[in-house]
């Protein structure tokens, strides 16, 4: 099967041919590269009008020639859609979203017309989709977790239930334009990463804000941070150095976290900041020491590229997953959980189960049981900048022993705090509850999850980290565990990244999310109601998170 891939979402327009028979990818790509500024949609819409055709046109080229050498039965005399048989195609993929509209339609409406004179089937491919599955595809692992980290995006995705779900993701920019906006502020040329990986060889480390809320995070105080430290005169050099060993520590981070969630054991890598070798060194040594395996696609596949788009496609059309003319529009905001993924058995998750895969581990400590205690140890992680790790560590040891104290004092069931020592990064817990929740999911214990979190909400602190693995059951009685990304707030926002934050658990691990979901939200509104102080405040958080699932990301 020979396929074509058309990419051109916003920077990168590009055509590819991917021969299943051969395995060959060749790709012909005309970057846009902007005088000044960033990317400007309408400059690059023009790019695109211009340079498609042309990329095209460069693969169809070579597709005429392999079909001959290949020894494809060619018969270059036939009517006018004889191309088809002149470059033996046999499907059209393109992107379909997310990505800049005006250059999307510029795309799609390329693609159609090229699937209309080959007389082929058209194939409409979700873009981060895409870069996910090149790295499955290559790598051969069977249901990993993956990391995209591209321009104009930043997640976790795992497959479960029949779609790639989200396990986490940015909460404002994707985490190449941040990067690219500082690069702006100092005055380099678009695109920054590359610029940002240079000049960090010549520099020190400096402290950035640090922002990971369960498998979420954030980049706007970063960028705030680093942007005011190169005006206040500190070396641009040391700030690049800051930026990579923040931004990238904490990708590899909510990675680890993703791993321990799901109890998986292979990562890929997605996305042009994946071509950062800093970034890809945090995560192979993060992955080496939980015994992980991680692959990261060749550079010429992180990037944005038509391979990538060519291998789905191909994929697609074998599971007869084609699209037609008229129903073929493209989707600026296009996500990737909004894919019905037709080329994955309904059965496979990235969840594995943890009876067979042994112990589950967590991401940032090591437990063990000493008789009735638990003796938490925060390791050092050796892929963060030790100035970073160390920080890490006693901050969150000293906010995990206070705050599940405090939760206690509020009526919500926590370990006893026996001992803490932070520079050491140990704290000692009374051993409470049987299991995982996540091994015994419930509606009623979801339900007293959503009353606990509104019980401390309303006491003025948030747990920062509620997943499934961070409450123990026995019986119907639920504890709270792990509160060392919690923070003093009133803010509903926070509050709201909470519910977000277990919501997202559920959802990418149980077999029926929903109605544990209800179950949770019922629980947390019933609190709420009767601790509301008059302010209204506590009711917001639920409504807050309709917004924050809703918000798109992508423009
Ligand atoms: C929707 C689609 O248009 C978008 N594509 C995209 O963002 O292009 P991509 O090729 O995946 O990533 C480009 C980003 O990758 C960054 N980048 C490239 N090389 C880098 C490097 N060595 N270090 C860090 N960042 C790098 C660039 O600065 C730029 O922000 C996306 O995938 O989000
Ligand atoms: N007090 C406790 N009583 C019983 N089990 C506990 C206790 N504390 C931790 N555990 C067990 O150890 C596991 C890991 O603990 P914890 O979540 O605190 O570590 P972690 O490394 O921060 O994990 P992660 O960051 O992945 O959530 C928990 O999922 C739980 O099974
Ligand atoms: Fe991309």
């Amino acid at each position: 099967m020979r396929i074509v891939g058309i990419e051109g979402t916003a920077w990168a327009a590009s055509a590819a041919l991917f021969d299943t028979e051969t395995g060959e990818v060749f790709i012909e790509s005309d970057p846009y590269e902007p005088d000044s500024g960033g990317i400007h949609p309408r400059e690059a819409a023009e790019h695109m009008s211009d340079a498609v055709p042309a990329v095209i046109s460069t693969v169809l080229d070579h597709a005429a020639e392999t079909a001959e050498s290949d020894g494809v039965d060619v018969d270059d005399d036939e009517e006018p859609s004889g191309g088809r048989q002149a470059a033996a195609i046999d499907g059209v993929a393109f992107s379909r979203g997310p990505g800049l509209g005006p250059c999307l339609r510029i795309v799609g409406t390329a693609a159609r017309s090229l699937a209309q004179t080959l007389d082929v089937p058209l194939l409409g491919v979700n873009h981060m989709v895409a870069h996910l599955e090149i790295g499955r595809y290559q790598s051969g692992f069977d249901s990993p977790v993956c990391l995209n980290a591209s321009g104009a995006n930043a997640h976790l995705l795992g497959y479960h239930n029949g779609r790639y779900r989200v396990l986490g993701e940015t909460m404002d920019t994707g985490v190449g334009n941040a990067i690219d906006k500082f690069t702006r502020h100092v005055g380099w040329k678009h695109p920054g990463g590359p610029k940002v990986e240079r000049a960090a060889e010549d520099g020190d480390y400096y402290d950035l804000p640090y922002v990971v809320k369960g498998m979420d995070f954030s980049f706007s105080g970063i960028m705030s941070a680093a942007k005011q430290a190169a005006d206040d005169g500190v070396p641009v050099e040391d700030v690049c150095v800051g930026l990579q060993e923040t931004i990238f520590a904490m990708l590899t981070e909510v990675a680890e976290r993703a791993l321990s969630l799901t109890g998986t054991d292979e990562l890929v890598l997605g996305g042009g900041v994946g071509q950062n070798a800093r970034l890809r060194a945090m995560l192979a040594e993060m992955c080496e020491q939980r015994g992980a395996e991680f692959y990261a696609p060749d550079p010429r596949f992180l990037r944005d590229n038509a391979g990538m788009i060519a291998v789905l496609g191909a994929r697609m059309l074998a599971a007869g997953d084609t699209v037609a003319v008229a129903d073929s529009a493209v989707d600026a905001n296009y996500r990737p959980d909004q894919v019905p993924v037709s080329w994955r058995d309904d059965e496979e998750s990235v969840a594995r189960d943890p009876t067979e895969t042994g112990e589950i581990r967590g991401a940032e400590a090591t437990v063990t049981f000493e008789g009735d205690d638990v003796v938490k140890r925060r390791v050092p992680k050796t892929y963060r900048h030790p100035e970073l790790d160390e920080r890490l560590r006693r901050e969150r040891t000293r906010a995990e022993a206070r705050l599940t104290s405090e939760a206690r004092r509020v009526g919500v069931p926590t370990p006893v705090v026996r001992d803490v020592d932070p520079t050491e990064g140990t704290i000692v817990f009374a051993s409470v509850g049987e299991a995982d929740l996540a091994n015994g999911l419930t509606e009623a214990r979801c339900r007293a999850v959503g009353e606990h979190l509104a019980a401390i909400h309303a006491a003025g602190f948030v747990h920062g980290d509620p997943t499934t693995r961070n409450v123990r059951v026995a019986g119907e009685k639920t504890y709270l565990i792990d509160f060392g990304l919690g923070y003093h707030t009133g803010h509903v926002e926070d509050h709201a990244m909470d519910l977000h934050v277990f919501g997202q658990s559920v959802e990418g691990t149980a077999d029926d999310p929903e109605p544990l979901l209800r179950a949770f939200e019922a629980g947390y509104a019933a609190v709420a109601r009767t601790k509301d102080r008059g302010d209204g405040d506590e009711e917001d958080a639920l409504t807050r998170l309709r917004q924050v699932e809703g918000r798109g990301r992508y423009q």
